[in-house]
């Protein structure tokens, strides 16, 4: 869920403007796995993991739902509350920063509640510990007084199932990572499922727009179902201000005007690759250095920005830095200054 006013959620982009926005993106979300488009493999883990627990009568075992901003982790959270017929509680990584925040949170769960934690990774380390109890027993521990005074009294829980969503699964220490029964690993979409996304969104939207338009943005959107609905809005303004309908010829009027690139980078993409091309010479570049040459949080950097540059073969992450691959310096129209640190580059990829 985004909250504009929540700091932690500034790395999702593209920053959502005012409420309308959330109230589309709200709009917008499957209600069902059967709506939800893409992620085959997890939608049928997540039906067999519901429907084994609806057999058996019992709460369905915890789950964590990783992968970048927009994939679908907080819709997918809401769908397994909606199918197992079970109410949801939401909160988030950042809003726990004490035990006692979780401790109130859990103690005033009903029998069978989903508990869903965004930004899961975000939580205080002793809020954490706390969740290892009660997701293994429905337990927890509060403490009471301070120094040698102190004892804990044991409080039982109403059994719940918690789906955690996190960018960064490998931030998660491995006692909480083994605490869920199924890992759900959400994958950047194809075109394919991006325009089917797109017409149920165009649908919904009331918007009558061409095939061809659809195919454009689904190719732009970074494989990422939010930036494709937010796309299709901006598309959708294009054509009711200068006319002309919601054609190819919107499409790149308002994809150009908020610069997004034909392979769908957009400013900060292309800021982090002509970077690494033209100050550190197609790299290796650590990643500390360069968050900074770009003005932004490492953590934004990472898990926003990479994933989707490395999976279109543009960047490779090795253990001595950040690489630029042959094909950014093609896709950029650049060439290193110094022969050799291409190849460089590419020959530490397999370390
Ligand atoms: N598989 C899908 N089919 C249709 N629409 C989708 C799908 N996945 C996501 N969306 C749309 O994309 C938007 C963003 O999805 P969601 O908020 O669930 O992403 P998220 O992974 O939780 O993002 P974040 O990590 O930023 O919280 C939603 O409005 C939803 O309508």
């Amino acid at each position: 869920m985004i909250d504009p006013a929540d700091p932690s959620m500034a790395i999702v982009r593209p920053t959502p403007e005012s409420d309308a926005e959330l109230a589309f993106e709200g709009a917008l979300r499957p209600k069902s796995l059967a709506e939800f488009v893409g992620q085959a493999k997890v939608r049928a883990q997540l039906q067999l993991l519901l429907q084994a627990a609806t057999l058996q009568n019992r709460t369905p075992d915890h789950i964590l739902l990783a992968g970048p901003p927009g994939l679908g982790k907080t819709t997918l959270a809401m769908i397994v509350a909606e199918e197992s017929g079970r109410p949801l509680r939401m909160s988030s990584g950042p809003a726990i920063q004490h035990a006692g925040d979780l401790a109130a949170v859990l103690s005033s769960l009903v029998p069978g509640e989903i508990l869903f934690i965004d930004e899961i990774h975000r939580m205080a380390r002793p809020a954490e510990e706390m969740l290892y109890l009660a997701m293994e027993d429905f337990r927890i521990d509060i403490m009471v007084g301070k120094g040698a005074g102190a004892t804990s009294i044991p409080l039982d829980l109403a059994p719940f199932t918690l789906v955690g969503a996190t960018t960064r699964s490998g931030l998660l220490p491995n006692p909480l990572r083994d605490r869920f029964g199924f890992t759900a690993h959400l994958e950047f979409y194809a075109e394919s499922e991006l325009e089917q996304v797109l017409v149920r969104a165009a649908a919904l939207l009331d918007l009558p727009i061409d095939r061809s338009a659809l195919a454009e943005i689904a190719g732009r959107c970074r494989g990422t179902p939010r930036i494709a609905n937010r796309l299709l809005r901006r598309v959708r303004d294009y054509a009711l201000v200068y006319g002309g309908g919601a054609g190819l010829g919107a499409v790149h009027g308002a994809l150009d005007l908020y610069d997004v690139d034909e392979l769908g980078l957009d400013r900060l993409d292309r800021e982090v690759m002509t970077t690494i091309l033209t100050r550190f010479d197609g790299g290796p570049v650590g990643l500390s250095t360069l968050a900074v040459s770009v003005g932004e949080e490492a953590e934004t950097v990472e898990s926003v920005v990479e994933p989707f540059l490395v999976r279109i073969g543009l960047l490779t992450r090795t253990p001595r830095g950040r690489v630029a691959t042959r094909l950014a310096w093609k896709h950029f129209g650049l060439q290193s200054a110094a022969p050799g640190t291409v190849s460089l580059g590419l020959d530490i990829d397999g370390l």
